[in-house]
């Protein structure tokens, strides 16, 4: 993700905090994608300072700086969370402050914690309950369509909604899309909306359960699940894809020679990558095709760690 930041750096003696200073005219499309990202600060305000807008963050990320922003009483006392449907997941484990939340959020009916990282192949965390009903399941509207979700069982993550949609702003209508690790199906789902046809393939059963359950609920006619290797699918066959999303950020470049073989002449993939430093993929891409790359930040993971995602457009 890319920031207009204007820089300075205003002097207070009290209530500093990182905050993102950016243009008016993007402050609230900012705001929006720092919120999904639960990057943004709700504890402060936003405050005008000049032509820019101060947006409080709640960690020091690349652009920041400290200014002195008001603190917003009644929500001062609520634990940092992330909303995915029903669901507020926090980052420590704070029994009480999660009954808090729970009373003072109608939408929230289960408050977990994660008791392991993002792990294993399947990429799911183990969750303990600390309020509400005891689920790891929920249902998420995401821009008119609704995913089900079981965050124990499958990856699912609210944090890419407006990176499925910017994809799907990039699409011409009756393209041919393969999601190669397709989880329980938001950008498949969201890429039919545009796509002639989605193939969308997922090595972990439950994934695939809940990605055929929600193909029925928003009634994508033109999705086909698989439960499948994505190693396999170039021997399937296929007619070249035109677009192609590999979403697994830890091991998505193995798999970019079957990608390119997937993919036809012009073709575009969008290769998602955890990684330390700008153009960290690129050697690994440029191996296997010499078409124009463009690479943005999409979100950040961890001090000097984010997401990257690289549109490379396939020349054979
Ligand atoms: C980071 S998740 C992304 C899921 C989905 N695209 C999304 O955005 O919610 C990666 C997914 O890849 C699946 N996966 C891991 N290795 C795979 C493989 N070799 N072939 C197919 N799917 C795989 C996992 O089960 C997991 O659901």
């Amino acid at each position: 993700m890319r920031f207009h930041i204007y820089r300075w750096l205003v002097v207070s003696v009290r209530g500093r905090q990182w905050c993102l200073a950016v243009p008016k005219r993007e402050a609230e499309a900012t705001r929006r994608r720092l919120l999904e990202e639960g990057i943004l600060d709700r504890r402060y305000k936003p405050r005008p300072e000049g032509d820019a807008i101060l947006l409080p963050v709640a960690e020091e990320i690349p652009g920041a700086v400290l200014c002195e922003v008001e603190a917003v009483p009644e929500r001062l006392d609520l634990p940092r969370h992330e909303l995915v449907g029903g669901i507020a997941i926090l980052q420590e484990n704070d029994p009480e402050g999660a009954e808090r939340l729970l009373s003072s959020r109608p939408s929230v009916t289960t408050v977990l914690f994660p008791e392991t990282p993002v792990e294993g192949e399947y990429r799911t965390r183990r969750f303990s309950v600390l309020a509400g009903t005891p689920t790891t399941r929920t249902r998420v509207t995401e821009y008119g369509l609704r995913f089900d979700v079981d965050l124990a069982h499958a990856y699912f993550s609210a944090r890419l909604s407006t990176e499925r949609q910017r994809v799907l702003g990039m699409m011409e209508e009756g393209e041919w899309v393969l999601d190669m690790f397709a989880g329980v199906g938001p950008f498949a789902i969201t890429l039919a909306q545009k796509a002639a046809l989605v193939v969308a393939a997922d090595l972990n059963p439950a994934a695939v359960h809940l990605m055929v359950e929600n193909i029925a609920l928003n009634r994508a006619k033109n999705v086909i699940p698989m439960l499948a290797d994505a190693a396999h699918l170039p021997r399937l066959g296929f007619k070249p894809f035109d677009r192609i999303i590999m979403n697994l950020p830890f091991a998505a470049a193995e798999f970019l020679p079957a990608a390119v073989a997937l993919c036809r002449d012009g073709g575009t993939i969008h290769l998602y990558a955890l990684e330390e430093r700008e153009g960290e993929f690129l050697p690994r891409i440029r191996e296997v095709t010499g078409g124009e790359v463009v690479e943005r930040q999409v979100r950040t993971y961890s001090p000097g760690k984010w997401h990257a995602v690289y549109d490379v457009v396939v020349e054979k």
